[in-house]
């Protein structure tokens, strides 16, 4: 965790399940981000450091051989910090594995689905020629993390390897697809990533509580059959996902691709069969939620970033 995360902030995360004056920790919590929606408790510390171990060992299973595609559901914190939990993220296992993929493969091409903002991940690579960022997200007054807008293409050396891709609410696998396809193209074309990481967070789904998109698993599923067929050494991280039964479609949906196996799209009996009703099917319907995402808008950001990416050829 070291290799990304300050030496105050992780040992102050490491003593939380220790600490016993209650007025010293809540003050220095603040500093650290540890209030509202990163609360402490003494488990956050060995939950963090479980899961970014997990997406670490991933890595690592990808830099040995073991196999092409590595997955950790349980991963994906990119809101998290060098110093600072924010978003319900404590470490951010992305960071990691990208400097562990790093040690092996020269360029890596991290890809965030997430309905917010990979600011984390983006912020840790800005200044970097060999890790390129590409978020799609929302993008709109109020909603977090707030960043992520069409002119943040990086800086200073790593100018023009960080991809944003705002879109507004109401966004559907019918433009989303196409777009996110199209920026992956180009960026594979002038960037020749030898790795991938893709952050799945599952909160653009329709009927999620984040209210934002009217996505459903097939968005999803094609973005990441894109780039599976370009065959490089893959890391799939999970992320958001609030509407618990429709994560579990999502992901179990793409799991499946990964392992080349075909799902009925009847949910099975299981223990938590009652949760999928009332349909008990496996797919989920877009709504019908206004799109706010004109033709126009869509094709400007689209020109844009296309624009910006040839700059690098
Ligand atoms: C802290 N926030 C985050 C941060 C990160 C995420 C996330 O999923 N990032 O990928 C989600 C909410 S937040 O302020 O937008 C919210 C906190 C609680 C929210 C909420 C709770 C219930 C229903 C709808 N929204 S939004
Ligand atoms: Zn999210």
């Amino acid at each position: 965790m070291l290799g990304f995360h300050a030496e105050d902030y992780i040992q102050f995360l490491s003593l939380l399940g220790r600490q016993t004056d209650e007025e010293k920790l809540e003050e220095e919590s603040e500093q650290y981000g540890l209030t509202y929606d990163c609360p402490i408790n003494r488990h956050v510390y060995t939950y963090a450091a479980l899961t970014s171990g997990a997406s670490l060992r991933a890595a690592e299973c990808l830099m040995e051989g073991r196999s092409q595609v590595a997955v950790n559901w349980c991963g994906g914190w990119h809101h998290a910090k060098r110093d600072m939990a924010s978003g319900f993220c404590y470490i951010n296992d992305i960071v990691l594995a990208i400097l562990k993929l790093r040690e092996k493969y020269d360029r890596v091409l991290y890809v965030d689905l997430d309905v917010h903002h990979g600011d984390g991940v983006e912020e840790a690579f800005c200044a970097s020629t060999r890790v390129m960022t590409i978020s799609v997200h929302k993008y709109s007054p109020g909603f977090f993390p707030g960043s992520g807008g069409l002119d943040s293409i990086g800086v200073g050396k790593g100018r023009g390897y960080t991809v944003n891709i705002p879109l507004l609410e109401g966004a559907r696998d019918e433009e989303f697809v196409p777009l996110v396809c199209r920026v992956l193209h180009k960026a594979r074309e002038v960037f020749s990533p030898q790795a991938l990481v893709c952050q799945c967070g599952a909160d653009g789904l329709s009927g999620d509580p984040m209210d934002s998109f009217s996505l459903t698993p097939t968005a999803y599923s094609r973005c990441l059959q894109f780039m599976l067929q370009w065959r490089l050494p893959t890391l799939v991280l999970g992320g958001g996902g609030y509407n618990s039964p429709n994560t579990a479609r999502c992901w179990t949906r793409l799991t499946a691709i990964l392992c080349g196996h075909k799902l009925s799209s009847e949910v099975p009996d299981h223990k938590f069969f009652m949760s999928y009703g009332p349909d008990f099917e496996l797919n989920i319907s877009p709504g019908n939620r206004k799109n706010m995402n004109s033709k126009e808008a869509l094709r400007r950001i689209h020109n844009t970033i296309i624009e910006n990416l040839d700059k690098l050829k």
